[in-house]
């Protein structure tokens, strides 16, 4: 038998994972997942980095695991905070572990049905994604939201419906506080 490796890493103190693969996701390619349409149009001239994933990332086999932290920076579009895609899992029956280690968010979760949890997260919360949610964080803050994400390496990304049909509730802020509303446009 020809057996894996163990390794560690440090996460160092902006996020990052050396050696890991690395992805930024600008606003320019999140068209669609922003309620306010206007304000996504005049924030894309400055096109600026949502967030950026630091994926050590295996086979895509059953019984492996991948993981990977996200750097969501601060912002918002119109009164919405920065926000991940989100996406429900491939195989939809896969959970997932994150676990919080800067700044100040919280993750939006979702059924096929439609039903919404929200979980407040700051560094040291663990959240359990169990099987069948959609995931999506969200930074309320005004620092850069970092968090490490623990995932069945076959779990795989389905960001179809998401992106067709949005999550059900909007994470705003209205009078300087956190509020979910309901999404005007969810089907
Ligand atoms: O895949 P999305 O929805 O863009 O969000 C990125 C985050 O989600 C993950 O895919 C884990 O669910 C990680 O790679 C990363 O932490
Ligand atoms: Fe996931």
């Amino acid at each position: 038998m020809e057996y894996k490796r163990p390794f560690g890493v440090r996460i160092d103190e902006n996020g990052v994972i050396p050696g890991a693969k690395k992805l930024v996701r600008r606003l320019s390619d999140m068209r669609g997942y922003f309620y306010d349409e206007k304000a996504y149009e005049e924030l894309l001239k400055e096109d600026p980095v949502v967030y950026e994933v630091y994926a050590v990332e295996q086979e895509e086999k059953d019984g492996d695991l991948n993981f990977a932290t996200t750097i969501l920076y601060p912002g918002k579009v119109g009164k919405e905070f920065f926000f991940t895609k989100g996406h429900f899992h491939a195989k939809a029956d896969r959970a997932e572990i994150y676990y919080a280690l800067k700044g100040k968010g919280g993750m939006l979760l979702q059924t096929p049905e439609g039903e919404v949890e929200w979980v407040p997260m700051e560094p040291g919360t663990v959240v359990y994604v169990p099987p069948y949610w959609a995931h999506r964080t969200v930074n309320t803050g005004d620092e850069p939201f970092i968090f490490l994400a623990i995932y069945p390496a076959d779990a795989g990304h389905d960001y179809g419906s998401i992106k067709e049909k949005g999550f059900a509730k909007l994470v705003v802020e209205e009078n300087g506080e956190v509020k979910l509303i309901d999404n005007p446009r969810w089907k």
